[in-house]
């Protein structure tokens, strides 16, 4: 984590702010949470059932238990002050506009395969992420604002794949000659991670609509019509 007080600071602080402004205004609020509220789960798939598995003083806790905070927030709120709460734990999301240097795995794979540069693996790569498509996501989205559920809502597409897998698909899609190499691995990686969406499905009729691949080539499009135009204005 880049900046892990600013993190804690955003998750916590940022969310009693904007809890603070809904009771005021009566708004309707969206936490935008995330799969990494359930840690490294030993529970797979995972159910909005499942409490987590979160390393307290680990790197990535600014983040997780940010997140964790803030879903408690959320519920304290709803019930002292009866500020109306939607819940979206939202899984690993992908598509055009997102940004090319995050430093995630979908924006480092593709950079790297489109440049024929190494493709950089942490770890085995046997660890496990499920996907979504940013329109399926802002489709999940909208469906839980208009519902009547102030439940946590998992907001993902469980098709999963290993991060090996996921590098030769990138490299195969993009047509790239770039080698696949391994990193150390990142402390407290979680070693898998799949969606179950049955409370999706059930309560917000929602389910994603566009699959990885296709997904995959609407955001290669992207990235290479983005680095053209780096180039020409260079
Ligand atoms: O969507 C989520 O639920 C969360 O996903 C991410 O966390 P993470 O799943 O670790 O996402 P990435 O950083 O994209 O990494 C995914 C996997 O690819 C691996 N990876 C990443 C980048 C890379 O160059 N190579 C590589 O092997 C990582 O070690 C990890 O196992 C984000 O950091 C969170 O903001 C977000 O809430």
């Amino acid at each position: 984590m880049y900046n892990p007080v600013k993190t804690i600071k955003t998750n916590t602080v940022g969310t009693v702010n904007m809890l603070g402004l809904a009771r005021r205004v009566k708004a309707r609020m969206l936490l935008a949470s995330t799969s990494e509220i359930y840690g490294d789960p030993e529970i797979h798939p995972q159910p909005e059932t499942y409490w987590g598995h979160v390393n307290t003083i680990g790197p990535r806790s600014c983040y997780d238990e940010g997140k964790r905070v803030a879903e408690s927030l959320m519920v304290a709120y709803q019930k002292q002050e009866k500020v109306q709460i939607r819940i979206a734990r939202i899984f690993n999301t992908f598509g055009p506009r997102m940004h090319m240097n995050d430093g995630r795995v979908v924006s480092n794979f593709i950079l790297q395969a489109l440049q024929g540069k190494p493709i950089t693996i942490y770890g085995k790569g046997a660890q496990t992420r499920s996907f979504q498509y940013v329109d399926d996501l802002v489709d999940g989205l909208i469906a839980l604002m208009n519902s009547n559920t102030s439940l946590p809502v998992n907001i993902g597409n469980p098709e999963e794949y290993t991060i090996t897998d996921f590098a030769n698909l990138i490299k195969n899609l993009v047509g790239s000659k770039s080698k696949i190499i391994n990193h150390p691995s990142q402390e407290d990686d979680p070693k898998q991670r799949r969606p179950d969406i049955t409370r999706a499905a059930e309560l917000l009729n929602w389910k994603p609509k566009i699959s990885m691949k296709d997904g995959l080539k609407k955001t290669i499009e992207y990235f290479q019509a983005e680095l053209e135009q780096e180039k020409a204005k260079s």
